[in-house]
């Protein structure tokens, strides 16, 4: 943990020391984070083999759906390969449910004072959602260093990223919402940009159909 330790400083010159591990170091090489909904094992097998045959070994389950949390479990527990993150954790809570769980890393679409805090008593990598130069700096109070700019088109993408650089050069994002096949390697391409998420390789029509083949070749393309 130590080692991963974050420290800014803030514009006053105090040293602000976050000591979570950064989610990016739970990342490795993966650029690119499958969101999904999972409803029942059935599907939490066959996705997590979908997504590993593929070469995508990291999957952000997020807690839309009951069986959220037991599909956080599960695969913890069968493919201890895969980097498990929890999405949508919107409650201090939840964030203690996933953590119970197993998780390596909990995901929110947005930034809370609760949620940082539980996050820091808790130990857990966090990712919070910023959506404005405000939220970003609520982060940096917190010695957080990275984010998800969510939703990621729709407040500016691409642009706003740029735009974030400027004063805020030490954070990086994970853009996510409305990210695709189409634009990824674009919000990639920037430098503040450690990766990116999106429902895009798993979607929720191929998982319901069990089309497994079909999410393992779409991972391949990000893969490959
Ligand atoms: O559920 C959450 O916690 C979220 O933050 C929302 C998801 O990350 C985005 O909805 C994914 O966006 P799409 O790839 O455009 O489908």
């Amino acid at each position: 943990m130590k080692a991963s330790a974050a420290i800014l400083e803030s514009t006053e010159g105090e040293t602000i020391v976050n000591n979570l591990p950064v989610v990016s170091k739970l990342l490795g090489n993966q650029q690119v984070v499958p969101v999904v909904v999972i409803e029942d094992e059935a599907q939490a097998h066959g996705l997590a083999g979908a997504l590993l045959a593929g070469g995508v070994s990291v999957i952000e389950i997020t807690l839309r759906n009951e069986y959220g949390i037991k599909a956080i479990e599960l695969i913890k527990q069968s493919y201890p390969e895969m980097m498990v993150l929890a999405g949508t954790v919107n409650s201090a809570a939840q964030m203690a449910a996933v953590v119970k769980a197993g998780v390596d890393g909990v995901i929110s679409p947005g930034l809370t004072r609760k949620l940082v805090e539980a996050a820091q008593e808790l130990g857990v990598p966090y990712l919070p959602g910023v959506a404005s130069a405000s939220e970003v700096l609520l982060a940096i109070e917190y010695g957080l260093t990275e984010c998800k700019l969510f939703p990621a088109t729709v407040v500016g993408g691409i642009g706003a990223l740029k735009a974030f650089n400027g004063p805020f050069p030490k954070i990086r994002f994970c853009p996510t919402g409305g990210v695709s096949e189409s634009n990824y390697r674009e919000f990639l391409a920037l430098p503040n940009v450690m990766c990116v998420g999106g429902s895009w390789l798993a979607p929720t029509d191929l998982v319901r159909k069990g089309d497994w083949a079909a999410i393992t070749e779409l991972c391949k393309a990000v893969t490959a």
